[in-house]
């Protein structure tokens, strides 16, 4: 399958739903097979895109789906909060496997590579890069370095109780210096994805509240519970 053209995939996902089909680290769907399935489910139901972590789910899924795909690794690395794409390698590496556009961690943290290294890693192999960041100020910074998209999925994990509530300012905020957005982190409903768009996302993902099913299931469970 030809690779997309890079207005192509930021058409494509313009004012769409991107679907992150991330099941909970080591779980039981914790499998290249059942996150395949759950990307061509998601395009089925009308994702315009998905977002997937790792290079061997990254290869399970690519042949079966032909929205675009937003590739990241994560690591838990011993020296850095960074966990999202933090080496060049990892860059390449989803690069291979397929991904239209990498997202790396944008956040000002320390991190084992420079993320000035990263976006231009990520141009050289022929990919959109999307940066993650937590507030305006990285955004900001990140699109000045080339960023082509720039995500609010960091907001509300850089330290500190994580808010039950998307990040509506820093989505205004970013649209507003006129970054390609991405409105990503707690937007748990349907309703709460529409309204990023309303707001002036030029897209939105959601993952917990599609793919990680214990989150889910423990949503309802403790919903129930809490009637008796
Ligand atoms: C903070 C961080 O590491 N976010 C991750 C990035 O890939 C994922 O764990 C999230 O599921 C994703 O951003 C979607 O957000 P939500 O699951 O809230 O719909």
């Amino acid at each position: 399958m030809s690779k997309l053209s890079h207005s192509d995939v930021l058409t494509q996902i313009t004012k769409g739903f991107i679907s992150s089909c991330q099941p909970v680290d080591g779980g039981p769907m914790d499998k290249p097979e059942i996150v395949a399935a759950m990307a061509q489910a998601s395009q089925h139901g009308g994702a315009a895109g998905l977002r997937i972590e790792g290079v061997e789910n990254l290869k399970a899924t690519r042949p079966f789906v032909t929205i675009p795909i937003i590739g990241i690794k994560k690591r838990d690395l011993p020296d850095s909060p960074v966990r999202i794409t933090p080496f060049l390698q990892d860059i390449e590496d989803l690069a291979t496997a397929g991904a239209d556009i990498i997202a790396v961690d944008g956040t000002n943290r320390p991190r084992p590579v420079d993320i000035e290294s990263a976006v231009k890693k990520i141009h050289e192999c022929g990919c959109l890069a999307m940066a993650d960041c937590s507030n305006l100020e990285e955004g900001l910074y990140c699109q000045k370095l080339g960023f082509d998209i720039v995500g609010s999925t960091m907001s509300g994990y850089t330290g500190g109780e994580i808010p039950r509530e998307p990040d509506y300012q820093l989505v205004k905020d970013l649209k507003a210096a006129g970054c390609f957005v991405m409105a990503e982190g707690r937007y748990n409903t349907p309703e709460l994805a529409k309204t990023a768009i309303e707001i002036g996302a030029d897209a939105v993902t959601v993952g917990s509240a599609l793919t990680r099913l214990e989150h889910i299931v423990s949503w309802f469970a403790n919903a129930v519970k809490s009637a008796n």
